[in-house]
Order: structure tokens, then sequence, then C-alpha cells
């Protein structure tokens, strides 16, 4: 097998990283994009390696009953694989049965890396948001980063490249981003550079262009609301993408809290905090009084987070990385502090590369009493998992939700409580 062949295969099953699985004759395993279980399949080879191959369906022998015409025709295999547009690659089925895939994703990193039994992992679902199944999982995206080549050309990246490829519509973008996007892509640009769009709550939609290779500034002030709050934050700061996440994340967070473990003297802690949206979410359960440290690595974000949680006296906002954050904790705090963090709750929403060990470890030396675990990479998740089990604790609870429609990406929110 070599790059550029075209081989038929059988789809096995769905992969983590939103491609799908089949044998090759020679014993390699080949990881198929747009594909389906259960199909027959042309794909066309892009990479081999000795144990495993990677390709891409030119050609539906047998189709899943799943399978739909693609949501995005730019992406669709209409398109030459090096052609077809990068982030929407579940969009040649409904939103429903991508969720049903995003479930056996999620439900297999949890049993294999996390070590859950069947029973727990059975019991999942990926919840849909909004009327996303009415809109077939369009309109969603608040932020939106295209790039300009070269020549000049702008567009999104090609699915698993950076060359920027052609296309006439940008369905998953919220609608105002769609438009300002596209009169960006008839005229052209100079680049190398990237163009992020924002569609704040406050605001029309807002464009900014980066030189490619260097950090963006700031920028302005914009604010994002969650149901009557309102939070503060930079032009190019984090904020969730789905135009309902932060208030579905904000409201499945304050319900993973278990009320029976919420000491309202105790230490809290928001972990990865970004502008304290989480942090509020969990506030707010505990009350006016709420002792809360919303722990962030990016300055501007923290200075946001401050200003965001101000109606709780008791709310800090620190710059710096949590693994050395909690280290210093352990070595600084006296013993009614680490008395009173052991009596908190900690959320955490740590990047895609997941909490990892030394994270994990530290929190089970401060032993708080419970953990709500927001994730945005199951395997990540599921690491986590078996990593938080060996440190004491148990998962209680689990919830997913679809909130990156037409693409393989799931959000997830955890509960975990020290195993008595
Ligand atoms: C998934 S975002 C969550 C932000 C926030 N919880 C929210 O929902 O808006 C992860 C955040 O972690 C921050 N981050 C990444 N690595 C970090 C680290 N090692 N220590 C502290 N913060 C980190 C990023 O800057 C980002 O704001």
């Amino acid at each position: 097998m070599n790059p550029g062949d075209r081989i038929e295969l059988t789809i096995t099953d769905v992969a983590h990283g939103g491609v799908f699985i089949a044998r090759h004759e020679d014993g390699r395993v080949v990881f198929v994009a747009d594909a389906l279980p259960g199909e027959r399949v042309i794909a066309e080879v892009s990479q081999v390696q000795k144990k495993f191959a990677r390709a891409s369906v030119v050609e539906v022998l047998d189709a899943a009953a799943e399978r739909r015409d693609h949501v995005w025709d730019a992406a669709s295999i209409s398109r030459a694989p090096a052609d077809r547009a990068g982030g929407a690659e579940f969009g040649h089925m409904l939103p429903a049965d991508s969720r049903e895939l995003k479930r056996r994703v999620l439900a297999d990193a949890l049993a294999r890396f996390g070590g859950l039994d069947a029973t727990t992992v059975s019991a999942l679902s990926v919840e849909a948001i909004g009327d996303d199944d009415a809109t077939r999982g369009t309109g969603w995206r608040t932020r939106l980063t295209l790039h300009i080549d070269e020549a000049g050309n702008v567009g999104p990246y090609a699915a698993r490249s950076h060359r920027v490829v052609p296309v006439d519509s940008l369905p998953l973008a919220f609608a105002d981003i769609e438009e300002a996007a596209m009169h960006q892509i008839r005229r052209g640009g100079t680049g190398p550079a990237r163009l992020e769009f924002v569609a704040p709550a406050d605001l029309e939609v807002r464009m900014r262009r980066v030189r490619e290779g260097k950090t963006p500034r700031a920028g302005g002030t914009i604010r994002e609301r969650v149901g009557a709050r309102e939070f503060a934050l930079a032009e190019s700061g984090f904020w969730q993408v789905h135009r309902h996440a932060a208030e579905t994340l904000y409201r499945a967070v304050a319900e993973a809290v278990d009320e029976t473990l919420l000491d309202a003297s105790a230490q809290h802690l928001d972990l990865y905090g970004g502008v304290g949206l989480l942090g509020a979410a969990l506030a707010e359960r505990i009350g006016a009084d709420a002792r809360i440290a919303s722990v962030e690595a990016d300055a501007f974000a923290t200075g946001f987070a401050a200003q965001n949680l101000r109606e709780w006296s008791g709310a800090t906002a620190a710059t710096g990385r949590v693994d050395r954050y909690l280290r210093e904790r352990l070595q600084r705090d006296d013993a009614a502090t680490r008395g009173a963090l052991r009596r908190g709750t900690v959320v955490l929403d740590p990047p895609r590369s997941g909490a990892g060990g030394d994270v994990v470890s530290a929190l089970g030396k401060l032993a708080p009493a419970q953990l709500v675990y927001v994730a945005c990479d199951p395997v990540a998740l599921a690491r986590d998992t078996g990593l938080l089990r060996e440190q004491g604790y148990e998962l209680a609870r689990i919830r997913a939700f679809d909130l990156f429609p037409n693409t393989h990406h799931v959000e997830t929110v955890a509960s975990f409580v020290r195993a008595e």
C-alpha cells in the first residue's frame, strides 16, 4: 500500500478523532475519513506507517443507512480528499446519528482508559442542543478562523492540512459571521495571515487580521451573556464556541454539583477558569459568601475573571499554571486552609490535552469533597478518570453535550466524589 493508492475497504467502527476503522488485507489498520460503520468504500491512501495507514473515502460502494448528502458540499466526497474543507467531518450524517458515534467513542474511552464498568458507560447519552436537530447542526459557530495564503486566497484550511480551499458557504457559522466571512472570501486578501471572526452577544460581528506566526493582541472588550449575567472578555479571549454552549455548560456545572457535599464555608476552586464562566456557575450555587479562587494561565482572562466574579467578595482570580498553583498551595497552606480546601468543590475545565498526572495527583493530595470536570476530549477525560480513581475518586455522574454538531467533538461534564 502506498500514498495515492485507491483501495477497497469495509468499515468496521468509528475511532477517536473523527475517523473510521477498517483493516487492509496486508494487516494494517486503516483510519478512514468520511466513512460510516458498515460501509464498503473505495478510499484513497494518504499516509502509510508500519502498523497503520490513513485514507479518505472517494467512492461509496455500499452506503450505510445513516449516510446523507453532506451538510457542506465543500467538505463532501464530491471533492478530491485534499480539497475538502475541514471542520465538518461528521457532516455526512444527521446530528442524531453523529451523537450515537460520539457516545460510542466516549463510552469506549471511559471503559478502556478510565476503567469504568460496562453498566456505567452504557447509560451514557449525548444530548442535543437547542434547535440543532431542526437546523441539521448549522449556524452555531460564534467564532470562526479563515486563512489567507501567499497568493491572497481566503478560506478555511482543507481537512488535516494547512492549505486554503475555496468555499461558497460556511454553514456551521452563525449567520452574521457567514455573511462577513464570505465577503472576505470573495474579496481576497494579503497573506499569509488569518482572519478571526467573533460574534459577541453585545455587538456586531468583529473581525481581526492576525499575521501568521504572530500572537494576536487582546483587542477590545466584548460582553457575552448567560441568562441575565454578563461576562466581559477580550475580543481574542477564550469563550465557548456554540451559541448555546456557555449557557449549557453553566447550567450543567451548577446541576453537577452534589448539594449534600457543598459546604458554603469551604474554599472552592475554578481551575482553567478563563474569564470565570464556570466559577460563576459554582459561586451562584454556593451563595453570596462563596470563597472561590479562579486559576488561569492567561493574564488578560484573569483580569476579566476578577471583574466578572466581583459580586462574590470571597472570589479571587489568580494568573498561573494550574499545576504550579496547586503545588504552591500544597507547600504553603496552613492546616486550616487545607481543611477548607478539603471541604471544597473544584470545577476544572482543562484544554484538549486534559489535566494530566501532576494536576490530578495534586488534587488527590488536596482531596476536595467533589470535582466537576468539564472535558472537550473524551480520551483525555478517560485518562484523567483513571488517574482520579487511583487518587480515591469515583465517577458519580456524567453528561455529554453535542456542542460541536457536524464535527466529531463532544463536551462532557463529569462529577467525581471521594470514594468511601
Ligand atoms: C477550555 S478553556 C476553559 C475556560 C473557562 N472555564 C470557560 O469555560 O470559559 C481552558 C482554559 O485553560 C487555560 N489554560 C490552558 N492550560 C493551562 C494551564 N496549564 N494552567 C492554567 N490555565 C491553562 C486556557 O488559557 C483556557 O482559558
